[in-house]
């Protein structure tokens, strides 16, 4: 039996931003996991499992080179998103290598999610995109470097979600923190289908960027839970096309935090964090993106009101925000974690999942 796990994500800065090709964010992995297991089975029939709904089966077959649901329909149930998409990308590859496919099961379980089986806005499709790819290519014997992982999992995202910065992706593949960069995804698709999945592993990807930060060692990190799961896609979809201003201004907010984050500079960080809130709530009240929710307004607030460094992380609308503040000012933090749960907003006790792998 094969088990991989990918962790979970929060965004630190350069949300919208980011889903424009070549434009940066800050994200860093956290330790809640996506968890993949694959056995070999002795029939023809593929099996995914998954925890969601209290446990959930779907059975494929193979036809042409591709994976094919076995439903009535030929329709890939919500739940199996993700997870079919990852196993349908290895799928391609195999044939493409001309690997002799064997069958296997193979379940997903996660801690990404609160015990009432509602999202927590950590990145869960992303880090079950990531574990699935990373157990089947350790099935396989694929010999998969992160890049290879992080490029399938990011056509099998592409696949259902065009607009998909990748951010959560990357975050998931290497872990710790890191600067990020997203690819044309127009272009990688494009590449993927007309060349071939192999060929996308090897060729250009414009726009990519990957590179590790330190974690900073003087500042402490809490996150909130809105409770309020928000959809990603239609936050985007909201914003129609980019606004050229914001995504600038974003970007240069990124990169100074990206050299406070290289310079261990806490007052850096934190002014950088504050200034790309101010984005965010700018960008809003322009486009009535509905990013800033009551409940995510008492959470900045609250960070505000104890020194510590608050902005929404991801699209917003719910979800999660964060705050960083002086590890040493333990009174203030909890105080902002008292304030916090006056107002609703679950604490959530989260370490940073530490940087592995190399960049190839
Ligand atoms: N345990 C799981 N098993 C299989 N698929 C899962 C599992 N958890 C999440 N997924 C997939 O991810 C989808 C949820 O993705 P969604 O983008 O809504 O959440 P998220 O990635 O956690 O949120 P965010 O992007 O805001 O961090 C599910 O519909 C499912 O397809
Ligand atoms: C708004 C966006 O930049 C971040 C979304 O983050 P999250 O999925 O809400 O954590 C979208 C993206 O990067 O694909």
């Amino acid at each position: 039996m094969i088990t991989c796990r990918a962790p979970g994500k929060l965004f630190i800065a350069g949300e919208y931003a980011v889903v424009e090709p070549g434009r940066h964010a800050v994200l860093t992995a956290v330790d809640r996991y996506a968890t993949a297991t694959v056995d070999e089975v002795g029939d023809e029939v593929i099996t995914l499992r998954s925890d969601l709904d209290g446990g959930v089966t779907l059975s494929c077959g193979r036809g042409g080179g591709r994976l094919v649901p076995s439903t009535a329909d030929g329709v890939v149930p919500p739940n199996f998103t993700y997870v079919f998409a990852a196993a349908a990308i290895v799928e391609r590859l195999l044939a493409e290598r001309e690997i002799a496919a064997r069958s296997y099961r193979l379940s997903i379980s996660t801690d990404l999610a609160d015990g009432d089986g509602r999202k927590l806005g950590l990145g869960s499709s992303a880090a079950v995109t990531v574990a699935t790819v990373a157990a089947l290519g350790r099935f396989h014997r694929l010999g998969l470097s992160p890049m290879d992982r992080y490029r399938l999992a990011m056509l099998a995202t592409v696949s259902i979600n065009p607009r998909a910065s990748g951010g959560d992706v990357a975050a998931s593949t290497w872990g710790g923190w890191i600067a990020y960069s997203s690819p044309d995804r127009q272009r990688v698709a494009e590449l993927a289908r007309q060349s071939g999945v192999d060929a996308a592993l090897r060729a250009p990807w414009p726009g990519l960027s990957v590179r590790p930060l330190p974690t900073p060692t003087g500042l402490a990190m809490q996150v909130g839970w809105t409770a309020k799961p928000a959809s990603t896609p239609r936050m985007v979809a909201g914003l129609g096309g980019a606004d050229a201003d914001f995504v600038s201004r974003s970007d240069h907010c990124v990169q100074r935090l990206t050299a406070a984050l290289e310079a261990d500079d806490s007052l850096g960080i934190r002014t950088e964090i504050n200034c790309a809130r101010e984005l965010l709530v700018t960008l809003d009240t322009k486009a009535r993106l509905g990013i800033m929710t009551p409940s995510l307004r008492a959470l900045c607030e609250a960070g505000e009101a104890v020194g510590a460094a608050a902005k929404p992380s991801g699209a917003g609308g719910g979800d999660c925000g964060i705050a960083l503040i002086e590890r040493t000012r333990r009174a203030a933090i909890t105080e902002l974690t008292g304030r916090w749960i006056a107002a609703g907003i679950r604490p959530l006790s989260l370490r940073t999942h530490p940087f592995e792998g190399d960049r190839r």
